[in-house]
């Protein structure tokens, strides 16, 4: 059982796959994503988690996303893989279409993530690079148990590196993918990200300002709304939040 399809066994999930919208064979071609009036709750009579996002991210775009805790980083990671669909205003399209009118097991896949807790599966360490069995040469057959405790988060980080470099995807979410490595490691991944992942668009969550100050773009999310979205010397010049963040920081 792959990944997406356990997300779509739980309770109220998105259609895995819609017959009569089954995505095109070379979906994402360049790896636009535009977000047009979204806005989500997690339950009716609930507050809106995301209220009223319109952006536009370019193809092969680099975009980091900061903001305090609660602004709505994840809940917009989600969004993008339909993790959740019950409750949204507005849409997400990718590259001319709007991924609501898919089915999850056919777009997911097409899209890579490095999620904040990346998930060991029990079996061989090629299982864990090619777990949709896409016959990638990785070479490796070393067993692993289930939850293997020898791999610390951070190189659990890793492995799903290592899983996106080997099938490369247009589009990419990185939700504090690098959370759980040194300093060292942070900046030798985004390099590595940078240079593998160029033509590729790129949405990184950081919860370190230094892991997204060579994005294009910043997205600065507060209480579910775009606080300010720029390049990041433009915006730190601006003197709004994201300046006072970078000086909390102590950049
Ligand atoms: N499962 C949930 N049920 C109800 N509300 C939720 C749920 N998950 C998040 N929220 C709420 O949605 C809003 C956005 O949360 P979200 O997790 O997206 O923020 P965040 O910016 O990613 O925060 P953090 O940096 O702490 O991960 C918050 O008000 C949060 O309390």
């Amino acid at each position: 059982m792959d990944v997406f399809r356990q997300h779509s066994d739980m309770k109220a999930e998105a259609p895995y796959i819609i017959d009569d919208c089954r995505v095109p064979s070379e979906w994402p071609h360049s790896g636009n994503v535009e977000f047009k009036n979204l806005s989500i709750k997690y339950g009716t009579g609930l507050d809106y988690a995301l209220k009223n996002l319109n952006v536009a991210i370019r193809p092969g775009e680099k975009i980091g996303i900061v903001g305090r805790t609660g602004a709505g980083k994840s809940t917009l990671a989600k969004a993008i893989f339909r993790l959740l669909h019950e409750n949204i205003e507005g849409s997400i399209e990718t590259d001319g279409h709007d991924t609501a009118t898919f089915g999850v097991g056919d777009f997911c896949p097409k899209l890579g993530i490095i999620p904040q807790e990346a998930t060991m599966f029990s079996g061989t360490v090629r299982r864990n690079l090619d777990p949709l069995q896409e016959d990638i040469k990785c070479g490796i057959n070393k067993r692993l148990s289930e939850n293997d405790s020898r791999f610390s988060s951070g190189q659990q980080q890793l492995f799903s590196l290592c899983h996106l470099l080997m099938r490369k995807r247009k589009v990419l979410v990185l939700d504090e993918a690098t959370a759980d490595v040194d300093l060292e490691t942070d900046r030798k991944m985004q390099e590595l990200i940078r240079s593998e992942f160029s033509n590729c668009t790129v949405i990184t969550i950081a919860h370190r300002l230094d892991t997204i100050m060579k994005s294009d773009r910043i997205i600065v999310m507060e209480k579910g709304e775009i606080a300010e979205i720029g390049p990041p010397q433009e915006l730190i010049a601006n003197g709004g939040m994201f300046a006072e963040l970078v000086k909390a920081d102590e950049f």
